[in-house]
């Protein structure tokens, strides 16, 4: 895709700029000459900063709402600032499509998508008909909520599915068929379907390369898979017990809306109803995520497992999750244990898990300092500590706890990274 050779470009053009300058170097025969030299070179370094410092502004939003914005320099609109994303050229920019813009992962796609200054073109946002024609402020202007049409969004170049996996049943291969757009589906749909790669980009983003289709895991196998991945290459993973502990909003923008009005009427003494979830969240935890299996694993359990195993490429790795719903808005957490291969250290191992791109070690047992949700919410980089040798396994055992914004890496920012790499 044109992302990165747009990003090489300008790179380029910055470079030839100042190579230009370095062939005419001022003469400066006098002290005079110095001086003019030396404030001219202020004031370029003072234009430089006033105009980057703008050009990382938010985009002003416009008064009325459309149905998508176009955001490229060429089609520039009156009140509209250029973000450096938008200035790229015409030629390289992507036509972008969200299914689902208004549930709890979509939310965060258009987030991400305008912070991450991912070169959107045409923004189209799509959710169910009682949405239709909703406004919704992003980060790329003012958008008008559209009802999903097949045709019109095989026009578009990339397309984000954050909808429940019968949508994606119905719609991922008829949209992305032939010169439709790439897409890239949340939901677990296609996720175990040999012919459509599982993706977590900092692991095996080679598998997505030519793909249309491409499925994002598991939020809560997502999250591990940061941690496990580095670990598995350096003492090579030959077993893993996974406990989770999943915030309400896994379950979707209703799950979060049940725990507010839940806490909100316990706290008034009212009776706590439960719609969404099995019982009531509030000051509860539920050993339930998703239906049972034949196994007495739950569904969420297995796909720890089953997806764990594609991504690493071990097809047979043994993997045994219990998958815990507790009253937290948002990012998940996981207790997991590992026997390795080769004799493992915690020094070892925090050193090869601080070198992993997306992962922040948060280990100072000393200074009270390990993963939490509070501080992994909202956070690109997923947190891992309690780094300690496990005393069942000895020193081919490690045991470790994660944190990590299951929307964002779970979900959002793991689509995203997915778009900009292919
Ligand atoms: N929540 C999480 O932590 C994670 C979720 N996922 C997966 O991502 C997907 C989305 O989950 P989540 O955001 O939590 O769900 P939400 O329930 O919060 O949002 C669902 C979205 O789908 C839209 N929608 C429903 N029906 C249709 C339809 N027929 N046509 C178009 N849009 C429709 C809804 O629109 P409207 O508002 O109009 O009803 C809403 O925007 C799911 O497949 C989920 O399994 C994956 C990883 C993590
Ligand atoms: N099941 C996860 C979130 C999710 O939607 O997962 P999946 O996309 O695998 O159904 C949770 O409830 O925390």
């Amino acid at each position: 895709m044109h992302i990165l050779v747009a990003r090489t470009e300008n790179k380029k053009a910055g470079r030839h700029a100042s190579e230009q300058h370095q062939r005419q170097p001022p003469q400066l025969s006098d002290f005079r000459v110095l001086l003019r030299e030396i404030m001219r070179a202020l004031i370029a370094v003072f234009s430089l900063y006033i105009c980057s410092a703008m050009a990382f502004m938010p985009t002003t939003l416009p008064s009325a709402s459309r149905a998508c914005v176009r955001t490229s320099a060429g089609r520039r609109r009156a009140g509209t600032r250029l973000t450096p994303m938008m200035a790229v050229d015409q030629g390289s920019t992507l036509k972008v499509g969200i299914v689902g813009a208004t549930g709890a992962v979509g939310e965060e796609i258009v987030k991400v998508l305008g912070h991450r200054n991912f070169p959107v073109s045409e923004l189209h946002l799509y959710a169910s008909a009682r949405s239709a024609g909703k406004s919704v402020a992003t980060p790329f202007g003012s958008v008008s909520i559209e009802e999903f049409d097949l045709d019109k969004a095989r026009g578009l170049d990339v397309i984000f599915l954050a909808v429940g996996g019968d949508f994606s049943k119905e719609y991922a291969i008829k949209l992305s068929a032939t010169d439709g757009p790439v897409v890239i589906d949340n939901s677990s749909a296609f996720r175990l379907d040999p012919s459509v790669p599982l993706i977590v980009p900092e692991i095996n983003q080679q598998a997505a390369k030519g793909k249309k289709l491409i499925a994002n895991p598991n939020c809560t196998t997502a999250i591990g898979l940061m941690a496990l991945f580095p670990l598995h290459v350096a003492f090579g993973i030959k077993k893993v017990i996974m406990s989770t502990y999943q915030a309400a909003s896994g379950a979707g923008a209703e799950g979060m809306d049940e725990l507010k009005a839940g806490i909100a009427s316990f706290v008034k003494g009212e009776p706590v109803k439960n719609e969404f979830f099995a019982y009531p969240l509030p000051f509860n935890v539920i050993p339930q995520i998703d239906v049972f299996t034949d196994n007495l694993y739950t569904k969420e359990e297995m796909k720890v497992t089953w997806e764990a195993r594609k991504i690493l490429g071990v097809p047979d790795l043994p993997v045994s999750c219990t998958a815990v719903r507790i009253p937290t808005l948002r990012a998940h957490s996981e207790a997991i244990t590992i026997e390795t291969e080769r004799p493992v250290t915690p020094d070892g191992a925090r050193e090869v898990l601080g070198k992993f791109p997306g992962l922040k070690v948060v280990d100072d047992p000393a200074k009270k300092l390990y993963p939490m949700p509070l501080t992994a919410t909202s956070v690109y980089d997923v947190e891992v500590g309690r780094v300690r040798q496990n005393i069942v396994f000895g020193d081919h055992g490690l045991d470790i706890f994660v944190c990590g914004d299951q929307l964002l890496r779970g979900a959002a920012l793991n689509a995203v990274i997915i778009a900009e790499k292919l």
